[in-house]
């Protein structure tokens, strides 16, 4: 699949305080959508989805304008895996996985060979392939999150939008859903927390701070004290590691009344301090 680019050109949107969002995303870029609670990073993206309609400014994806396109041929480019929980919940895994065909079929439906292998080899990347007969109900979170972007991967997008895709995934899931994403090729904008994983994922980041854009550019250049300082009022020491990304040690505590000894309780001695 060919990667597309993305063109965001002056967009606002008032409820989230979006403004002067302008933002160009050559194709095969991997954007990581960074900023505190609240800072409109879901919006940005539903905007580019084509899933919430900006106030003013465009949004374009492969030079198409997404809300002079209509909802399917946009779908047949751009895959989304967001926070909401599926509405199908007794569908099976294989099922729902399988439903990232539809914006390609005709009128008739129907799965071919090629889709079945297709479907195959997206849950064997999810690491989901033996939950296939399971309904979407009893699955955890994270086996949830994997089955929706294993959905995805089906629906051979050639942008991918993830809203904090790591958020039920346990730190290998997490590295594995980074790493596949590195090795799709595709066009993503992905919203995520953690600045660490962030940097070691995506070509460039991106902070929203209150709708507006307040760093772009290269990890090690967008991770420094100063953004943690000024944007999450949390302070930190950044140094670079051999691969040049920046490696995270956050202050937790205040010097002077950091807490110097665990308190002990009586029967549990976890440090071994007691005899
Ligand atoms: N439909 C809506 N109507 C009114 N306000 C909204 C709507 N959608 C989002 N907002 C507000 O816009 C702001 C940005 O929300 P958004 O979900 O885009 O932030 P976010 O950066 O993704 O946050 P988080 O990190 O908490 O997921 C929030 O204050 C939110 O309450």
């Amino acid at each position: 699949m060919t990667p597309v680019s993305v063109e965001i050109d002056d967009l606002a949107w008032a409820p989230a305080r979006l403004s002067d969002i302008t933002l160009h995303v050559p194709p095969g870029q991997i954007v990581g959508l960074l900023g505190p609670n609240g800072s409109g990073k879901s919006s940005l993206l539903r905007c580019v989805y084509r899933s919430l309609r900006p106030d003013t400014g465009t949004v374009r994806v492969d030079g198409a304008d997404v809300w002079r396109t209509p909802a399917r041929a946009v779908a047949r480019k751009v895959a989304v895996l967001t926070q909401d929980a599926p509405a199908d919940l007794e569908n099976s895994v294989e099922q729902i996985v399988a439903l990232g065909r539809i914006p390609h079929q005709g009128p008739l439906g129907g799965l071919s060979v090629a889709e079945r292998v297709l479907i195959a080899d997206a849950m064997r990347r999810c690491d989901i392939a033996d939950l296939a007969h399971r309904s979407m109900a009893t699955l955890s979170g994270g086996e949830r999150q994997r089955v929706q972007l294993a959905r995805a991967l089906v629906q051979e997008p050639r942008l991918l939008i993830l809203d904090e895709p790591t958020n039920h995934l346990d730190l290998h899931h997490q590295v594995e859903l980074l790493r596949l994403l590195r090795s799709l090729g595709v066009t993503a904008l992905i919203a995520l927390h953690d600045l660490q994983l962030a940097a070691a994922a995506c070509h460039r980041l991106v902070v929203l701070d209150q709708g507006r854009v307040v760093a772009d550019g290269a990890p090690a250049d967008v991770v420094t004290a100063d953004l943690l300082r000024t944007v999450y009022q949390v302070d930190a020491d950044i140094t670079l590691g051999p691969d040049g990304l920046p490696r995270i040690a956050v202050h937790l505590y205040d010097p002077s009344t950091a807490p110097v000894t665990a308190p002990v309780t009586e029967g549990h001695d976890p440090v071994g301090t007691e005899g």
